[in-house]
This record gives C-alpha cells, sequence and structure tokens, in this order.
C-alpha cells in the first residue's frame, strides 16, 4: 500500500501569555493510499491541531510532516497554499464559505484559482454542478450561502472538497452540526468518495461516524494512546450494528 501521509516526531506547542502549551507530543504516524481514518478522544486532547498540521493549515514545532512525498516544512507557505489547493480538500465546520458569493461559485472556487486547472469556466461551472447533482442540492447552485439549510450547506462543502480531486480530504467533525439523517447522508456520500479511492481522514465526537471508517486513531493528551483496525465498512445494516458495538467496547476501554 502507498503511503499519503507520514508523521515523525510530529510536535506542536501554543504559548499563550508566556504560558507553553505542548498540545502534540511526538506524533508518529503513517497514513494508506484509500483508508478512512477517524480521529477520536476528549476534549481538548489535541485532534484538531492534529489535523492542522498534518494538513499544512498550520506549522508544526518540531518533527516531520511528509505529504504525497513532500515534506512540508520546507515549503514556503506559497508552496503550502498550493499543495493545499491542489492535493487536499478540506471540509471544516466554520465551512470557510465566502459570504459574497453563490452556493456553486463556492464550490468552485477552488478549482478557479488553481494553477493546475486547464478548464475554461464553462467546464470548470459543468464540474460544480455534476457534483452537486451527485451530493443531491442541484437546486441550490445559485443560492447564497444563508439561502441553504446546514445539510446543504455541508454537502456543498464537500462538493468543493471535491473539485480539484484531491489525493485527501481532511474533514473536522463533518457532520458535528447536523441532524442524524443529514449526518448519515453526508457519511455515506464520504464513503462513497473513498470507496472511489479518496484518502480520508475525519476528527469526529460521534461513534456512529466513526464506525464507518477503516481505523480509528485515539488520542489523549497530545499523543496516541490507542489505534483501532477496522476495515472498510461495506454498507450492510448488520455489519453496521456489530461495528458500533466493538467501537463503543474498544472506546469504553480506552476511557472513553
Ligand atoms: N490557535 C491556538 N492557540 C493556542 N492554543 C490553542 C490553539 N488551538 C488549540 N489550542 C489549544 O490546544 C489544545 C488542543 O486543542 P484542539 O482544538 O486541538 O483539541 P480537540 O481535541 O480538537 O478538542 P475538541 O474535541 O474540544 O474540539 C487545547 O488546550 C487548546 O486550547
Amino acid at each position: 500500500m502507498n503511503t499519503v501521509l507520514q508523521t515523525k516526531g510530529l510536535c506542536k506547542t501554543y504559548i499563550v501569555n508566556k504560558r507553553q502549551n505542548n498540545v502534540l507530543k511526538n506524533i508518529d504516524l503513517t497514513i494508506f493510499e484509500g483508508e478512512m481514518v477517524a480521529i477520536m478522544g476528549p476534549s481538548g486532547s489535541g485532534k484538531s491541531t492534529l489535523l492542522y498540521c498534518v494538513s499544512g493549515m498550520d506549522r508544526v514545532t518540531a518533527g516531520e510532516v511528509v505529504f504525497n512525498g513532500k515534506e512540508t516544512a520546507k515549503l514556503s507557505d506559497k508552496e503550502l497554499a498550493r499543495l493545499r489547493l491542489d492535493e487536499m480538500g478540506f471540509i471544516f465546520q466554520q465551512m470557510y464559505m465566502m459570504k459574497n458569493l453563490s452556493v456553486l461559485d463556492n464550490i468552485i472556487l477552488p478549482a478557479v484559482k488553481s494553477k493546475k486547472n486547464t478548464e475554461s469556466r464553462k467546464e470548470t461551472e459543468e464540474r460544480g454542478r455534476k457534483l452537486m447533482r451527485r451530493l443531491g442540492i442541484d437546486d441550490v447552485g445559485d443560492n447564497d450561502i444563508n439561502e441553504v439549510s446546514g445539510g446543504q450547506l455541508q454537502r456543498a462543502c464537500i462538493c468543493r472538497s471535491m473539485i480539484n480531486s484531491p489525493k485527501m480530504i481532511f474533514a473536522d467533525e463533518p457532520t458535528g452540526a447536523l441532524n442524524r439523517s443529514s449526518s448519515d447522508e453526508v457519511m455515506n456520500e464520504l464513503l462513497s468518495l473513498n470507496r472511489d479511492g479518496t484518502t480520508i481522514m475525519c476528527v469526529t465526537h460521534d461513534p456512529k461516524v466513526a464506525a464507518k471508517c477503516s481505523r480509528i486513531l485515539y488520542i489523549v493528551d497530545g499523543g496516541i494512546m490507542g489505534e483501532k483496525e477496522m476495515g472498510h465498512f461495506d454498507g450492510g445494516e448488520k455489519e453496521l450494528r456489530d461495528r458500533e458495538r466493538e467501537l463503543n467496547n474498544w472506546l469504553m476501554e480506552q476511557g472513553w
């Protein structure tokens, strides 16, 4: 299996009011192509910080992060921004959608900005609309961002994360703000992207979400304290119930 992402001795320290907070401590991690990895752990344990550090949204304090063969610490801010744009997709709860653009324009923005993209605007729009059809939100393309529901907006974020066909998608609580049925729909879309070959790493508090992932990492106090290989989920109801039970037992052992 090919490695997409690898960290060695990753450390992240924040200094707030002259006080040092060692948030991530010596993290060694390897993510293989095609995996769907859930990051779980208590509040404040460093899950989002890990996602930010491995995806180049934030700089590490020490250690190495190699994404798709490139050591991110050695890249300039501009090179890192380009790597994020061309090879990574992001689904973050804060959404980072531009309020003055329509839903479709937000979705295609990463493609419009990418220097790798040689399509005409019309071709990019057509691709954006195709993704929206796939996610069942093709009727809201021309709406403003504040004229759609939370579930529709989250699906728009997934479309946007996909528009440059990224190597890997990073998701921070992708279903956090959604009710159970929207959450299931969003998860099914992520699973389908994963089955098509996109590697996914997602932070979640929800065992129902994590049960659909192929591997779980459990973080406590800035270190990986537990790891569970689940295998890929095949979509069956009974299998899901078994996985949820198995995961809940394991989480209890971790002190969840
Ligand atoms: N930009 C920042 N500046 C200073 N401290 C930060 C910053 N971001 C996070 N922290 C601190 O790092 C620690 C870990 O935060 P992080 O958001 O990674 O945890 P988390 O496990 O994702 O938590 P939660 O489950 O509550 O979202 C916390 O103590 C937090 O206060």
